[in-house]
Order: C-alpha cells, then structure tokens, then sequence
C-alpha cells in the first residue's frame, strides 16, 4: 500500500498538486486519471522521489518515503518496477539483456541464476523466443512485454507503469492490461498506472484516483464509476454520447442482475 497525505507539490508560484491525499492499495491495478496538466504525472514522479513534495508525505506500507534518507530510499527503490511510456529499452541490447540489466545493477545471484529469472520473466510475457532479438526486431506491443518482464525481474512489491497502453492498438492494448493486472493479482503487487486510456479504466480499474486541476476528485473502484454522480469525472469518463448509452446500458444491467447487485454491495 501506498499513502499519499497531504501532498503539496508546485512550481514558483503555480500550485500543481493542492493537498492531495489517496491511498494506492496493494494486490489492486490502481489507476491514475484525468485531464492533461491535472498534476498525474507530477503525482507519480513524487511517489518514486523523482521529485520532491513541498509538504505533505507519502508512505510505503506506513514507511515515511519523504522522510528516508539516500541509503534507505536505493533499499526501498529494489522493491519498485517502473515499466515506461516508451518501454525505455537498451537498443543495442538483446531482449534477455534488457530484462537482466536490472539483476545486473543490483548484483543479485550468479549468472545460472539471474539467466533463469530472466527466462522465467520472458516466459512469463510469452516472449522466450525472442529472447536473443534486438529490440529493432520486435513489434511496439512486444517491446512493452519486454518492459513488463523487466519491470518485474527483481519481484518488486511496487510497480509504476506510465502510459502504458500509449501507441498501441486495441487488441494490444488489452493484453498488455490483462497482463499488469494478472501479475499484480498474482504477485500481491501495489500496481499505480497513470492512464489516459478508458478501455482500461473499465477493464482493469480496481481502484481509481481521478484527479482534476491538481486535486483528487474521486476514488473508488470501476463498478463505481458506473453510478457515480460526480459531474467532473462523469464528463471527462463519459465524454461522448456513445459512452453515455454504453454506461446507461452498462447500469441496467447491473440492475438486472443480483451477483453484480451483490458485489456492488461489497
Ligand atoms: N518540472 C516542471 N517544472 C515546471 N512545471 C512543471 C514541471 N513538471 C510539470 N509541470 C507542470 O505541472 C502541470 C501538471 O503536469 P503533469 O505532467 O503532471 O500533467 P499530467 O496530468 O500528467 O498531463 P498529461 O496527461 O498530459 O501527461 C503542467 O501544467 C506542467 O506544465
């Protein structure tokens, strides 16, 4: 779990960040939504000490992260993934190489033993068979699968994705969100993404921050969403009057049937 109390974050004189307090919960894909220049990707850069907050702090598991000095930041930071919006890889490594590279960093374990996480990962994202390509050989949506079993070789607790479905088509897009959300399922991860995307707000949104002009909106789950009578994040969720009916339907069929009554409930 990650807390956020009280964030306060600008730049001179412009307030970007205005008292935002949210909690990321663990073993859930929690999202991060909302206009551009809403203050998501600043919010995400404070949360990994990217960038400082001006007041306010935020807490790994009740760990004051604001407060931790370099050493126990660099102890923390081997339990974070970061997948990023570019997939960020080495070009003029192989696949199996990129995905090491973070073993490497922190030296962990013998080389038998960091190839066979390696090939667990790969394996993991379905990708064994390239593990010898260079990135320049495989696809956009292939490339992100490398990110993911980068982001997760060193079995991190807390894992940050950033845009990740950016430049990808539908199909591609749902496996990659299927995929963050089967691992964050399996692993027990806390999972922040910051999205823009609403196939994946319906799809993977177990718990939701929507921000609007530097402060949080709104929080709470997908099903939410659905019966939410928040005007700003019904505007921007609902924007088009395709997404309007598709909700209105999406709402009486819920009505219609009592296990998604009931688990709306819980
Ligand atoms: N290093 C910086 N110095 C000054 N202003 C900044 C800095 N980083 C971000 N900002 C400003 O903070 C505001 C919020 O930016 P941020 O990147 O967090 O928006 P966002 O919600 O992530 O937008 P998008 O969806 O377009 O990525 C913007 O007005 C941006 O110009």
């Amino acid at each position: 779990m990650i807390e956020l109390i009280n964030i306060k974050k600008g730049f001179e004189d412009r307030e970007i960040l205005r008292d935002v307090s949210a909690t990321m919960e663990s073993g859930k894909v929690n999202l991060i939504i909302g206009a551009s220049g809403s203050g998501k990707t600043v919010m995400m850069k404070c949360m990994v000490g990217l960038m400082e907050v001006d007041s306010g702090h935020i807490a790994y598991d009740k760990k004051n992260f604001t407060e931790m000095d370099t050493h126990q930041r660099k102890e923390l930071r081997k339990q974070i993934g970061m997948l990023f919006q570019s997939s960020a890889l080495f070009d003029s490594m192989t696949v199996e190489q990129n995905v090491m590279f973070p073993m490497d960093m922190f030296s962990m374990g013998t080389l038998k033993e960091k190839r066979q996480r390696v090939m667990e990962c790969l394996d993991r994202v379905n990708l064994k068979d390239a593990a010898k390509k260079l990135p320049a050989e495989i696809s956009g949506g292939m490339k992100k699968r490398v990110g993911i079993a980068r982001a997760i070789v060193l079995k991190p607790k807390y894992l940050f994705c950033d845009e990740p479905n950016s430049g990808l088509d539908p199909q591609t897009s749902l496996v990659i969100d299927q995929l963050i959300k089967e691992l964050t399922h399996e692993n027990n991860m806390t999972t922040v993404i910051n999205t823009h995307d609403m196939n994946t707000v319906m799809e993977s949104g177990d718990h939701i921050v929507y921000m609007y002009q530097g402060q949080k909106q709104w929080e709470g789950s997908n099903k939410d969403i659905i019966f939410s009578k928040d005007q700003q994040l019904n505007d921007f969720i609902f924007a088009s009057e395709f997404l309007r009916e598709a909700k209105e339907m999406r709402q009486m069929e819920i009505f219609q049937h009592k296990d998604w009554r009931d688990q709306l409930k819980k």
